[in-house]
């Protein structure tokens, strides 16, 4: 594997309950890099997100999975974590007796209460910190708390599945906001560097991000996207020109985009 891919992901064949839902999806993710996972409803990007995190549900029957050069097919979702690669779920479950202080104070050692309270604030859900997770929370309100969990774990990948999904306009900035602090793109206290890219490089934490709306592209620049349709990637490029492609000819013509560097 190349030393700048993070994330390499090499002719994935994954089923769920007997049924093949990837077949043959390769991805390299270079350190610092963004991508963006595109296609319709029940194309598989749910599940190719959940299989790098590495959920024993989602069978890998071919192909394998290397983060920093190692092979981590067969590792546990623990190891995984601690490895480096963090998620914020689509839809995130409820854990009853766990405060959400606690479930945060145990994904990363040395954390302190003021550095959880401080992030906290930031993402105005310093009041749910001592409530079950995610009990009784509407889903923008649980997006908050995803983004807070990930910013405090900072992980090398950052997984976000649709993190505008049930946002409204006005909180998507704080999503956003969040969205590039969890990228190291922005200090928790301090300025967005998203105009500086490149000089702020070596301080960025990569990406793969699921967007139907393509609304977290305003707020995070994106390097590169991928088209998954029936559970293979059918195209890859610029992220913005795909989605443009999409919005205007949908997904069963996005051969036809512009940025496309697989058919184009
Ligand atoms: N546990 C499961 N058992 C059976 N089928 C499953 C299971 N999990 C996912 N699938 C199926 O795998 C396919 C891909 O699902 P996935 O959630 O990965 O799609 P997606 O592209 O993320 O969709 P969406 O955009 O609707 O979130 C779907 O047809 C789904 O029904």
């Amino acid at each position: 594997m190349a030393d700048e891919n993070l994330l390499e992901v090499k002719n994935l064949h994954v089923s769920v309950d007997g049924r093949e839902v990837l077949s043959g999806v390769s991805l390299e993710v270079g350190q610092g890099e963004i991508h963006a996972l595109f296609g319709p409803n029940g194309s598989g990007k749910t599940t190719l997100l959940n299989t790098v995190i590495g959920f024993s549900r989602y069978k890998v029957t071919e192909g394998a999975i290397y983060f920093k050069g190692r092979d981590i097919t067969g590792a546990t979702i623990d190891e995984r974590a601690r490895a480096g690669i963090g998620i914020s779920f689509q839809r995130p479950p409820t854990v009853r007796g766990v405060a959400l202080r606690s479930l945060i104070s145990f994904g990363r050692e040395g954390l302190t209460p003021e550095e959880i309270k401080n992030a906290a604030a930031k993402l105005d859900a310093g009041e749910f910190l001592d409530r079950d997770v995610n009990a009784g929370l509407s889903g923008g309100e649980m997006k908050r708390t995803e983004m807070l969990q990930i910013i405090l774990q900072q992980p090398e990948l950052v997984c976000l599945d649709e993190p505008e999904s049930g946002v409204d306009l006005e909180n998507m900035a704080l999503i956003g906001r969040a969205a590039r602090i969890a990228l190291g793109r922005e200090e928790v206290g301090g300025d967005s560097c998203l105009r500086t890219r490149k000089s702020r490089r070596g301080s960025y934490r990569a990406g793969l991000v699921i967007t139907h709306t393509g609304q977290i592209m305003d707020h995070i620049y994106v390097d590169k996207g991928h088209v998954l349709m029936n559970g293979e990637i059918v195209c890859s490029g610029n992220a913005q020109e795909l989605l443009g492609e999409i919005r205007s000819h949908g997904y069963t013509e996005c051969f036809r985009c512009v940025g496309c560097d697989r058919r184009g």
